[in-house]
């Protein structure tokens, strides 16, 4: 039997990017108003900083570039007990998909630190570091971005959307599907791609 393969995204699935914008939003300008999780739509937490008042759109993007932010994230609940899970699965293999942001500097590195922190040195060999996703060749992909567009217009994974603030509104087309968090039947998903 051959292989599931299985990409993970960071941000949003297995790191807590949007819990930790907040947080540090609010220590850092707590003049300031924010956007509560409760209240976020869309990707982009530049995008609907930036609506809220145009200046904000570059204060929040200075907590997410700041050196610490990206090695700080908090696990997503559940998500480093299911990477060990499947790592240890049989005929399956699991990758870690990640986006580094365009400003590079601090992520990069801090996101492979987090990884060994986090999840120990196997997963540091199964970092993916790519803007570009839909070239990477797997049965699944994991992501919290709703829509993901690249240069292959018919990648080889479904996309199964992992719930998220940003998502959870999105109302998705049928066959797509989401996994709800960790504590979701993600089990059941890699068994229908076998
Ligand atoms: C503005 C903005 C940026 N990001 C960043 C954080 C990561 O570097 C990537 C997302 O990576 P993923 O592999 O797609 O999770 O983009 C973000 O996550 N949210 C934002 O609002
Ligand atoms: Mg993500």
């Amino acid at each position: 039997m051959r292989a599931v393969r299985v990409l993970v995204d960071m941000d949003g699935v297995l790191a807590d990017f949007e819990g930790a914008v907040l947080r540090d939003f609010g220590r850092r300008f707590p003049g300031e108003p924010r956007v509560e999780l409760a209240a976020r739509r869309g990707f982009s937490v530049r995008e609907q900083y930036r609506c809220l008042r145009e200046d904000l759109g570059a204060k929040v993007a200075s907590i997410y570039e700041s050196p610490g932010f990206f090695l700080g994230l908090d696990p997503i609940p559940g998500a480093l007990e299911a990477m060990q899970e499947m790592i240890h699965m049989q005929d399956t293999e699991v990758f870690i998909c990640t986006s580094p942001l365009r400003k590079y500097e601090h992520c990069v590195v801090e996101k492979y630190k987090w990884v060994e922190k986090h999840l120990g040195p196997e997963f540091v060999e199964r970092i993916i570091l790519t803007r570009d996703k839909t070239i990477v060749s797997a049965d699944l992909l994991f992501d919290d971005k709703d829509t993901i567009r690249g240069a292959e217009l018919n990648p080889s994974w479904e996309h199964v959307l992992f719930t998220c603030c940003h998502n959870r509104h999105v109302q998705l087309q049928a066959p797509r599907r989401r996994l709800l968090s960790w504590a979701d039947d993600w089990k059941a998903i890699l068994e229908s791609k076998r």
